[in-house]
């Protein structure tokens, strides 16, 4: 079986697959993957160049993240211009690597962990979505921590993407990982069991 995992930008889906992997769950990860096709060498990394000019660039050749963020989290038109470039070769390797890991263990669930599954429009691929919850004050406190971000640049950040109490309200699954690490884990324990998984 298989099952979407989303949330909002710093709400924990990263920890919630990490407890998931450890009960025996196989993940792919869209965030390793948009990574992967932004390394040096790589055509879509060409095309963003192409795109937003040599500025996004290390002089080692490789992305120069933090700019490319300042500009695609502060201008819509330009986040949609990346998007364009990145998401069709993030969802064909999403694609593969998800009838790889089916074909070769039938028996293991599956986790596709995409922050933008509703953004995106990919709900319908997954049998069931799975959202990692927290209250938007929670998530733009532990954003500005994680990322060292001011809470200016953490609200573009949060403004970029749909509004965690809509992903809520959408899900199938309800991970709510505001209070402790130990209290997740025990929601995802029960959904384990719940679904019968070994
Ligand atoms: C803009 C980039 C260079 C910023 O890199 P940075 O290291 O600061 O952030 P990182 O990649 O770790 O992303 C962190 C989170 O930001 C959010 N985010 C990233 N890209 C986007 C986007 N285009 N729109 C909305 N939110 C986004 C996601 O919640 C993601 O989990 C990078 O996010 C990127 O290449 N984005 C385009 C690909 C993409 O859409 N990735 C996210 C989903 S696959
Ligand atoms: N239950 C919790 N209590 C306190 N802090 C937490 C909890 N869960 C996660 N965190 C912290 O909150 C931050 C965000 O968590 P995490 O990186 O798992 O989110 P994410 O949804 O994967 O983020 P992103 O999509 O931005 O990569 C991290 O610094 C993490 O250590």
């Amino acid at each position: 079986m298989n099952i979407g995992l989303t949330g909002g930008i710093a709400t924990g889906k990263s920890t919630v697959s990490a407890l998931l992997v450890a009960k025996g769950a196989l993940l792919i990860d869209a965030d390793a993957i948009a990574r992967e096709v932004m390394l040096p060498g790589h055509p879509v990394l060409a095309a963003v160049i192409q795109h937003f000019g040599q500025a996004i660039v290390n002089n080692d050749g490789t992305l120069h993240r933090k700019k490319l963020a300042d500009i695609v989290f502060g201008d819509p038109v330009q986040r949609q211009a990346l998007n364009d470039i990145t998401h069709p070769a993030i969802r064909e390797e999403m694609r593969l690597r998800m009838e790889a890991y089916e074909r070769e263990q039938p028996d293991k669930l599956v986790l596709a962990d995409i922050p933008l599954m509703y953004e995106s429009g990919l709900e319908n691929l997954y049998e069931e979505i799975m959202v990692v919850y927290v209250p938007r004050d929670v998530q733009l406190r532990r954003l500005m921590l994680r990322d060292g971000l001011t809470e200016e640049q953490a609200e573009l950040r949060l403004s970029a993407q749909m509004d965690i109490e809509q992903k809520k309200s959408l899900a199938d699954i309800v991970i709510d990982n505001s209070g402790t690490q130990a209290k997740t884990k025990r929601q995802i324990d029960q959904f384990w069991q719940r679904k019968g998984l070994a």
